[in-house]
């Protein structure tokens, strides 16, 4: 998958796509990731990128030229097509499913706003989509497209090894909260690793954490369990749990 990142912080995107998972993706050819900076393709002595809004106001808006440029270029650099997505508070909230969406693509092109955001008459003529990590504001959109490139990039054929993938699916598969892990030592001044966890009865365990994936769902994100569409068996463990004292 390739992806293009239009920021004036292109060594923030390079940066945080070095490390771990993406950077081993990037080594095996799975993600072929570039940045392009609006800022040089700002004409003038000052390489102006923003400037006031008309109406007045505080903050800055980024001006359509140098991001037109920008997107001409990373556009002429690769023939194939790509969406461009901004990442915007006023975009819909990003989901799993939608991640797995933009993760078929063969292409994308990342919009990061910075200031107050973008002249509007670059946004209608040329975004294709906005899309928003949640509801707060940030300083650019460059943490959002790094949470893109990261998401995207997992679901890349190749991308995780097997027991990376496990943890995927068992996590995003099925929509459900994951469920509590513990590691060495059993006993311990905070507590005792829960027995079924060590009894080596494989079916008991796999039962014990899809109930306590329901369970941990069911009390901390109702909402996305009704979207889980629970089958017979997991509504009848869900029940059993909550039983439980
Ligand atoms: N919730 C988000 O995804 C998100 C994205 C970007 C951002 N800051 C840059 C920006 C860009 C556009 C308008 C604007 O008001 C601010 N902050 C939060």
């Amino acid at each position: 998958m390739r992806i293009d990142v239009i920021t004036l912080f292109p060594e923030f995107i390079a940066q945080s796509a070095a490390l771990g998972v993406v950077g081993r993706a990037q080594e095996r050819g799975l993600l072929d990731l570039h940045g392009w900076n609006p800022r040089d393709h700002a004409e003038g002595n000052y390489r102006r990128v923003d400037d006031r809004p008309f109406g007045g106001g505080p903050g800055m808006v980024m001006l359509i030229e140098p991001l037109r440029a920008a997107l001409a270029a990373a556009r002429a650099a690769d023939p194939t097509p790509a969406p461009l997505i901004y990442l915007s508070p006023q975009g819909r909230p990003l989901t799993q499913a939608r991640v797995r969406e933009l993760a078929a693509l063969p292409r994308m092109i990342l919009l990061c706003g910075r200031y107050e955001g973008v002249d509007e008459r670059f946004l209608a003529a040329e975004v294709d989509e906005e899309i928003s990590l949640g509801d707060y504001v940030l300083s650019g959109g460059e943490l959002g497209a790094a949470v893109i490139v990261d998401a995207v990039t997992r679901l890349q054929e190749g991308a995780l090894n097997d027991a990376e993938s496990a943890v995927q699916d068992s996590f995003e598969g099925d929509g459900l909260l994951d469920c509590p892990h513990y590691s060495q030592p059993a006993s311990h001044a905070l507590g005792e690793v829960p027995e079924v966890l060590r009894s080596g009865n494989h079916a008991a365990i796999a039962r014990w954490r899809r109930q306590q994936s329901l369970l941990r769902t069911a009390l901390r994100r109702p909402d996305l369990l009704d979207e889980a569409g629970l089958g017979k068996v997991d509504r009848k463990l869900l029940d059993e749990a909550r039983k439980e004292p």
